[in-house]
């Protein structure tokens, strides 16, 4: 079935108000490329004013509570975000499953949440190098997504990021086959929790994605699209990817 591509780039921790105009033209290129859907999730504080800069263009949030509200502080409910305009957030992230301790528990909570405020919710699952290297990456990640995935509830915003752990931020990806190997195992775990529904959701691959090697990517069947960090933050390294993504919808 043809699921339409997504792009989306996470800023992570960059991003004050003088880059908003890196945000207007990242927004202004992703409009040549309909075929494509785009976003960037920037940090809290820059959502509202990228959500004014480019009216129309997704904006999201990195992270979300999986409470209505209370005292948890520090954090934002998913209800705050929808009203400073975001419509779309990252949850699962590695960086906060080992920096937050975030368990897969935590996350499907959270992912839940996300649904039900009616956010496309990407999340995130990743083997780390030694898992990987111990040969056991398919069945860890396949554990990680059971456990992580809501249940009793309306996926048709969801979408996965596959991303392995050792290739964020280090310049190396995971190779085509090995891509592949794990998009069509997440595939089938998706059919085996929601059945048809599991077909229509978006996995994305996430791991040092750039201009230079997102059309190979892409090409791998079962990518629907990338989750990209240090390549979104200009639009002269985003928006050639978001071609690539173009020319293989
Ligand atoms: O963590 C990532 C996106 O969520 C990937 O980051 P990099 O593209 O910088 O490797």
């Amino acid at each position: 079935m043809a699921r339409t591509k997504l792009v989306v780039g996470n800023w992570k921790m960059y991003g004050v108000g003088s880059d908003i105009a890196e945000i207007e033209a990242i927004a202004a290129s992703a409009k040549k490329f309909p075929q494509v859907e785009t976003g960037l999730c920037v940090p809290a504080t820059l959502i509202e004013r990228a959500v004014r800069a480019v009216p129309g263009f997704p904006i999201g949030a990195q992270d979300v509570h999986f409470a209505e509200k209370g005292a948890h502080t520090g954090c934002v409910a998913t209800a705050m975000l929808v009203d400073a305009g975001a419509t779309m957030a990252i949850v699962g992230h590695s960086e906060r499953r080992d920096a937050q301790r975030e368990t897969d528990d935590e996350v499907r909570q959270k992912a839940s949440a996300a649904l039900d405020a009616g956010l496309l919710t990407i999340l995130c699952v990743g083997e780390s190098l030694t898992v990987r290297e111990a040969g056991d990456a398919v069945p860890n990640v396949e554990r990680q997504l059971d456990s992580s995935l809501p249940r009793g509830i309306d996926v048709s915003k969801l979408a996965l990021a596959y991303e392995p752990i050792w290739a964020i931020g280090t310049g190396r990806t995971a190779t085509a086959a090995d891509i592949g190997e794990m998009h069509s195992a997440l595939r089938r775990r998706l059919r085996a929790a929601y059945g048809d529904a599991g077909d229509e959701i978006r996995i994305l691959y996430g791991g040092s994605v750039k201009p230079m090697n997102a059309a190979e990517i892409f090409s791998v069947k079962d990518v629907d699209g990338a989750l990209v960090g240090g390549a979104s933050l200009k639009a002269a390294d985003f928006v050639p990817i978001i071609e690539a993504a173009a020319l293989k919808a």
